[in-house]
């Protein structure tokens, strides 16, 4: 579903950013980039959104989607992909929102945008959307400004709009670090039941290897640019072969006093 060959994303004329980067995922499955901060993990899923930065380019490799290269399509061509095929949330999606429009207009807005649907159509699709992630009383949040929601409220907006038109593939950039642990554990439990709703594919980008472990199927861990470790869940935790992931491993957080690690 997603190949990304041998990638390698410089910004300007420094050093590489990412280097060497290879990665084959299948549909429905969660993989989890985890690596400190700095290490080239959003330049990755920057690059798959075709979102890097104006300085910021693939010096050298590819990245197919469907078959397809991301690197090679226009304008158009990636607007129509993203936020159909491929969506993104972010670690405060509030920041998405405008902060001075309310959230009905601004979603009905983005769904017509990608979409021929009436008014009403999109506002009915909106409020479905807003039940999938359990927010309750939908019509009220659809007039409600952003500011008036939780951090845990507006990130579940966020994924609503994300998942709007069943991506097959989501890229989530430490979608649960804004947020209080008894929220991180909602917002990662309702990704994962996403998985199992849409079959929809998962990028999770974190620092976080407590919530990588509970999340994904595979992990791949990066550190200055490189791929140091990679492999299923229960490799990379039982059988670490990097130092550096051994040490992340050693401080894995503690969630509702039960480790994130089974
Ligand atoms: N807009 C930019 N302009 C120039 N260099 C950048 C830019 N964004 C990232 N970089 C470079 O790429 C490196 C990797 O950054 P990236 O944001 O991909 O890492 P990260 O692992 O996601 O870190 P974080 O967890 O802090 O977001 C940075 O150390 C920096 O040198």
């Amino acid at each position: 579903m997603l190949e990304i060959k041998d990638l390698t994303i410089q910004y300007g004329s420094a050093a590489p950013a990412v280097a060497h980067f290879n990665l084959s995922m299948q549909p429905g499955e969660i993989l989890a980039i985890v690596g400190e901060s700095g290490s080239g993990k959003t330049s990755v899923i920057r690059a798959v959104m075709g979102l890097l930065p104006h300085s910021g380019f693939a010096a050298r490799g590819d990245i197919l989607f469907e078959g397809r290269s991301i690197l090679s399509l226009n304008e158009e061509e990636l607007r129509i992909l993203c936020g159909t095929q491929i969506s993104m949330i972010f670690q405060d999606s509030g920041m998405m929102i405008n902060p001075i429009r309310r959230i009905g207009p601004q979603y009905v807005e983005y769904i017509r945008m990608h979409e021929a649907s009436t008014k009403k159509q999109a506002y009915g699709k909106a409020v479905h959307m807003l039940g999938q992630m359990r927010l309750p009383d939908s019509d009220n949040i659809m007039e409600s400004y952003p500011f008036q929601l939780s951090g845990g409220m507006r990130q579940r907006v966020g994924i609503a709009m994300a998942m709007t038109f069943q991506p097959k593939l989501l890229l989530a950039d430490e979608p649960t670090s804004a947020l209080d642990v008894t929220t991180q554990a909602q917002i990662v439990r309702q990704m994962m039941e996403l998985r199992q709703r849409y079959h929809t594919s998962i990028i999770l980008v974190t620092h976080n290897l407590g919530v990588a472990a509970y999340m994904a199927d595979r992990i791949l861990v990066m550190k200055n640019g490189l791929i140091v470790d990679e492999g299923t869940r229960e490799q990379i935790l039982r059988r670490p072969q990097d130092e550096y992931t051994k040490g992340l491993l050693a401080a894995v957080p503690v969630l509702e006093g039960e480790m994130y690690v089974s």
